[in-house]
C-alpha cells in the first residue's frame, strides 16, 4: 500500500495495491494490520457505511464534535471530489482544507483523522461511496458547516449550485462553528 501525504499533513491518500486481470481487478479495500503498518495509526473502525449520491450532489461538511470519527473512505463505482477540514484549534493546518478526487478508476482512499469535517461532492453520473469510522454515529452530536463558507474558500470542481440535503443547506459559517481542543 502507498501513503501520499496531502498540504494537510495528518490527512493521507492510500493506495492499495490492485491486482488487475482479464476478469476485472481484486484489492483489499481494508486489512488492518497493512494499515496500520503503512501509517503507523493505531485505531480500530467500528462502523461501515455506504451511501449511492447522484452526480452533483455535495454531502457535507460533517462531523460529531463529540465520539469525533476518524473517517476511511473511498470510491465503489464512480468519481468525487473528496475534501477534509482541519478543525483542530491546536493544530498547525487549523482552518485548512484538502482535496482529493477518488474515483474507481485511481482507487484512492481517504483518511480524515477524528477532528476534521468531512464532505464531497460527485462528479460522476452516480457514486457508491464507502467508508470506515473509528466512532459509532452520534446525531446528537452531529455538526454541519456550509460547504460554499467565504473563509474556507474551498474550491470545488463543480460549476452552480450543487444538490444539498436540507440539513446540508442548514451549515453554519465556518466562524460560527465548534471547533475541536
Ligand atoms: C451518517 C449516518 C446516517 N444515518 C441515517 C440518518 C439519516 O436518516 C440518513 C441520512 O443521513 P445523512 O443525511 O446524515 O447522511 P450523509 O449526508 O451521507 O452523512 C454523511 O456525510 C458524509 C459526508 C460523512 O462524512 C458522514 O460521516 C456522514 O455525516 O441515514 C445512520 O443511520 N447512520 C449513520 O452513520
Amino acid at each position: 500500500m502507498k501513503v501520499i501525504t496531502t498540504e494537510i499533513p495528518d490527512v493521507l491518500i492510500l493506495e492499495p495495491k490492485v491486482f488487475g486481470d482479464q476478469r476485472g481487478f481484486f484489492k483489499e479495500s481494508f486489512n488492518q494490520q497493512k494499515f496500520t503498518q503503512a501509517t503507523g495509526i493505531e485505531t480500530t473502525f467500528v462502523q461501515d457505511n455506504y451511501s449511492r449520491s447522484s452526480q452533483n450532489v455535495l454531502r457535507g461538511l460533517h462531523y460529531q464534535i463529540q465520539q469525533p470519527q476518524g473517517k476511511l473512505v473511498f470510491v465503489g463505482r464512480g468519481r468525487v471530489f473528496d475534501v477534509a477540514v482541519d478543525l483542530r484549534l491546536s493544530s498547525k493546518t487549523f482552518g485548512r482544507w484538502a482535496g482529493v478526487e477518488l474515483s474507481d478508476q485511481n482507487h484512492r482512499q481517504l483518511w480524515v483523522p477524528p477532528g476534521f469535517a468531512h464532505g464531497f461532492v460527485v462528479l460522476s453520473e452516480t457514486v457508491d461511496f464507502l467508508y470506515k469510522t473509528t466512532d459509532y454515529y452520534a446525531p446528537q452530536h452531529e455538526r454541519c458547516i456550509a460547504w460554499n463558507d467565504a473563509e474556507l474558500k474551498i474550491v470545488w470542481p463543480v460549476a452552480g449550485e450543487p444538490r444539498l440535503s436540507k440539513k446540508d443547506k442548514q451549515g453554519v459559517a465556518f466562524k460560527d462553528a465548534e471547533y475541536f481542543a
